[in-house]
């Protein structure tokens, strides 16, 4: 079962009876399994290269802070071990450790047995791997925890005593052995003679409570394990295989969704997760292309950027990469992906190719092109000798989850071919009429020009009646401010007025419609807190905006955290700095986009016909590059070629065959 299982980095800690580590070993490529022995009881095998270790679990303390980066520490009291896992795939891992603390919180429902009983059983030992986790299992675990707080709660003594004593003689009746569950108990241990339980690890604060862990209701748990859709999958599939891939699909299709379970499927240490702009690797959590390479803006000759990339601290990312990651890869210009495949192979003195990485890239090539200089000739990265080379599948997904509404999508899919027949045009210019401002919220004005943008922005706060408030952002490095303005979509120094029109830049609460792109008005401050921002958002839900962090990886390594709160002005905003996002409502003119795919990255931000209004809809607009056409028409043909014959129907081109010898 995928779950139970997990191979990482670990660092085996035994700790002395206080609590201090008293040897550490670290191992890499180990395997966890969890599983059940002969009585049921729940054992935490590791397995090393030459043998294995089992551990009997009854008690269970987890740090989880830093999951999301795949570090996690599994403190196991009852054998004075603290197993340091690192390395680890996110999203594995967290579901690793929701396995490991469900099962146990139902075991400890039913109760163990005593030594004695074991004893007696005469039974033969086992090990055997533990069942996938149920709805049942987390309806189980979840209830067991209302009932220990319930209980918890009722023996409590009206004046709290400072320690284990309140606690130390609370049984449960008709179980032999119960740990408690729940709460602040799961940091309570049990000695094997009774129900007497003290506190393990006093000096260590920052343990999860299980009742932490699996806050989410059950349901919630198993929707967000099933979400991707089939053609996502596919997609995770191919890249759990290795293969070097491109995947693509219009807009809203979800391929930077899709790049996030990606990157939290694979081991962080050795995966760098890109975009060729820095808002779209602020979306996926990344870092840019650029900052990544280390090779500066990549248009010197060959070998200076081959001098650039070998600084020590550039050139040890470049050897620690094994999967590359590239988001909106459509913005790369051609001759940069293949002086990157060029410095991939020198660095880490590899002939294959891009230097044996995994590429992992993703984009619309009917979407922005790569930004060039007046008179300077536009490669696209597919031209380029490196793609041909390098990537061994393309899939493509097809199923638009930013839009709901069938006709929409399908005036999109025109736009986005360069095609404008009339129905198209006379609905596009029918929505001028649109009234789209709902409580307060007004539309946010997409501009082809960045001029446009700030005039609009600044123009529009100063209009504004009343006393303006600075928000200032803490950043961990002086220094970086210029550069992180380019990264973070949240300014160093943010303005805002009651009445202010104002985007959230992070997802704070996705159920409950606070996403990256939710529209709003600031409505007041939390004068009792800090005096945060209150907005008014289009989905109804007002919230107090506290800071946010963002951390980005810098070249060679080290990150930087800045902290802001997620709002930015918006009235306006470019429509290169759109490319990715999804909007609630928009406004846009259109009567001077310049690039081919620019009206179609414009109207295929709104999320609806309903929320969309175009000021001055004409067909001359809507442009698509013969190249990229004749690209998508190669694809589309071989798809239908392999769709006669070819299990895999979403997979255009079959693997390059010396790519995948030489990986
Ligand atoms: N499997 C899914 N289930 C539910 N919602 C999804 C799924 N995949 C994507 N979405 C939602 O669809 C919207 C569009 O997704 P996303 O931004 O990833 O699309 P995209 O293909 O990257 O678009 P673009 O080309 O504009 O960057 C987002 O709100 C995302 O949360
Ligand atoms: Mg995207």
């Amino acid at each position: 079962m995928e779950n139970a299982c997990l191979c990482c980095t670990v660092c085996i800690e035994e700790l002395s009876s206080t609590g201090n580590v008293v040897r550490k070993v670290q191992h890499r490529n180990l395997t966890l399994t969890i599983g059940r022995d002969e009585f049921k009881e729940m054992q935490l095998k590791i397995t090393f290269p030459k043998k294995e270790s089992k551990y009997l679990v009854k008690e269970l303390l987890i740090h989880k802070k830093f999951v999301k980066d795949g570090k996690a520490t599994v403190k196991l009291p009852d054998h004075k071990v603290q197993l340091m896992l690192s390395n680890c795939p996110p999203d594995k891992l967290m579901m690793f450790l929701k396995t490991l603390q469900t099962k146990l919180d139902c075991l400890k429902d039913k109760g163990f047995l005593s030594q004695r009983q074991k004893l007696f059983s005469g039974k033969h030992r086992e090990f055997e791997e533990i069942s996938p986790l149920t709805l049942k299992d987390l309806q189980t675990a979840h209830n067991a925890k209302v009932k220990a707080t319930q209980k918890s709660k009722l023996a409590m003594p009206s004046k709290p005593s400072s320690s284990s004593s309140s606690l130390s003689t609370a049984s449960i009746a008709g179980k032999k052995r119960t740990s408690d569950q729940g709460g602040h108990l799961s940091s309570l241990s049990q000695k094997e003679n009774g129900d007497k339980r003290q506190k393990v690890s006093p000096g260590v604060p920052k343990f999860m409570t299980m009742s932490k862990i699996n806050g989410i209701s059950p349901s919630k748990v198993l929707a967000k394990s099933v979400m991707l859709t089939p053609e996502q999958n596919q997609v995770l599939e191919m890249v759990k295989k290795g293969r070097s891939i491109f995947f693509t699909g219009s807009a809203g299709t979800g391929k930077s969704f899709l790049l996030k379970r990606i990157i939290g499927a694979l081991p962080p240490n050795h995966t760098f997760a890109t975009a060729s702009t820095g808002v779209a690797a602020c979306h996926i959590g990344g870092t840019t292309l650029h900052s990544f390479a280390g090779i500066g803006s990549g248009k010197a000759p060959l070998q200076q950027c081959i001098e650039l990339a070998s600084r020590q601290r550039v050139a040890q990312q470049w050897r620690a990469c094994k999967h590359l990651i590239i988001d909106e890869v459509s913005m790369v210009d051609g001759e940069l992906f293949d002086k990157l495949e060029n410095v991939a192979r020198v660095i880490r003195k590899s002939d294959q190719p891009f230097g044996g990485i995994q590429l992992i890239l993703c984009g619309d090539f009917l979407q922005l092109p790569p930004v060039t200089r007046p008179g300077e000739i536009r490669r696209f990265c597919f031209q380029s000798e490196a793609w041909q080379k390098c990537l061994e599948t393309t899939m493509q997904l097809t199923d638009v989850k930013r839009q709901a509404d069938k006709s929409f999508i399908n005036i999109l899919q025109y736009v986005r071919k360069g095609m404008c027949p009339d129905f198209v045009s006379d609905t596009l210019q029918a929505t001028k009429h649109h009234i789209i401002e709902k409580d307060g919220v007004v539309a946010t004005r997409l501009c082809t020009h960045k001029v446009d943008v700030e005039e609009i922005n600044v123009s529009s706060l100063k209009e504004l009646q009343g006393e303006s408030r600075k928000f200032a952002a803490t950043d961990s490095e002086e220094g970086y401010a210029l550069h992180l303005n380019t990264l973070c979509p949240v300014p160093a120094s943010l303005e805002l007025k009651i009445g202010a029109q104002v985007m959230l830049c992070k997802n704070l609460d996705v159920q409950r419609g606070l996403v990256n792109g939710a529209r709003g008005v600031v409505t007041s401050y939390d004068t009792k807190n800090h005096g945060h921002p209150v907005v008014k958002f289009v989905c109804g839900v007002t919230e107090i905006i506290k800071p946010s962090r963002w951390v980005f990886r810098l070249s060679g390594g080290n990150t930087v955290v800045r902290r802001q709160v997620p709002l930015k002005l918006a009235w306006a905003i470019s429509i290169h700095k759109s490319q990715g996002m999804t909007l609630d409502c928009v406004e846009m003119s259109l009567s001077r986009v310049f690039e081919t795919g620019q009206a179609y990255v414009a109207l295929s931000r709104a999320k609806s016909l309903e929320g969309l209004r175009v000021l001055d809809f004409s067909n001359s607009c809507v442009r698509a590059d013969p190249r990229v056409l004749s690209f998508y028409n190669r694809l589309d043909l071989r798809h239908r070629m392999m769709h006669n014959g070819i299990e895999d129907e979403n997979e255009i081109f079959r693997p390059n065959p010396s790519a995948m010898a030489k990986r």
